[in-house]
């Protein structure tokens, strides 16, 4: 899944505006990573941003996370469909009906890889708890990976640490989209569950998702090849 034609590597847009989400893109190569656009630049920029990115040929995933009544869900996927973007995800929260409907929604034809978030990777186990989750993060995500399979969705959003099982219990059929991802050394921010992109990959990541360690890199271009060929040699 690696190459050209597939780049494994997710650049996460976080910016208050699109002139710096642009401006970074613009220092990007489409061969090298993919671009994430989520919620304060989406709701900032809006639509077009997303069609300047594509017309720049990156492929986008639009992590809007929607969690919400079925039919409202539904009708967002359909939205982002019409979009074109690459990939979109749910919160895999949710619920069995919402998963469903968001698969009902974008099957068929040429649609864009419907994916599920299990647990944040910013909850740790006192986190969970507290919010009445049962079980560890570890626990609670391989269980609603299992739910997110049951519905037929495309794969899950979790911890690098969650991947090696997710993979067991999916007999592989889950794309695994992994956040969390820190070059050694890097610091954590605010991230509970981290792996550097060797340790991801090693774990079973299909695609990592890489945010403040490229766009707040002296030099972006060269921090997001660095992932790309730790990617690539792992
Ligand atoms: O869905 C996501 O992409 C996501 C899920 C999750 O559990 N944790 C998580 O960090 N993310 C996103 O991944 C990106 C990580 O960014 P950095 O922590 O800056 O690398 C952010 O844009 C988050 O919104």
């Amino acid at each position: 899944m690696s190459g050209v034609q597939d780049p494994r590597l997710i650049v996460a847009l976080d910016f208050a505006a699109a002139e710096p989400a642009e401006a970074l893109a613009a220092r990007l190569d489409p061969a090298v990573c993919r671009l994430k656009v989520g919620k304060e630049l989406f709701t900032r920029a809006g639509p077009a941003l997303v069609e300047r990115l594509q017309g720049r040929g990156f492929g986008v995933f639009l992590d809007l996370k929607y969690h919400d009544i079925p039919n409202t869900v539904a009708a967002a996927c359909r939205a982002a469909a019409e979009l074109g973007v690459w990939m979109v995800n749910v919160h895999a929260l949710g619920g069995r009906e919402m998963l469903a409907a968001a698969r009902e929604a974008l099957s068929g034809g040429d649609t864009p890889w419907l994916i599920a978030v299990t647990v944040l990777t910013s909850h740790d186990a006192a986190s969970l708890e507290e919010i009445g989750l049962r079980g560890t993060p570890g626990e609670a995500a391989l269980r609603l990976a299992g739910l997110v399979e049951r519905a037929g969705l495309d794969g899950v959003v979790c911890s690098p640490a969650e991947a090696p099982e997710i993979r067991r219990q999916s007999g592989g059929r889950l794309l695994r989209v992994t956040p969390g991802v820190r070059p050694a050394g890097a610091a954590a921010d605010d991230q509970a569950r981290i792996a550097t992109p060797a340790g991801a990959v090693a774990a079973g990541a299909d695609y990592l998702v890489v945010g403040r360690p490229v766009t707040r890199a002296g030099d972006p271009a060269a921090a997001a090849r660095a992932v790309a060929e730790e990617i690539g040699a792992a």
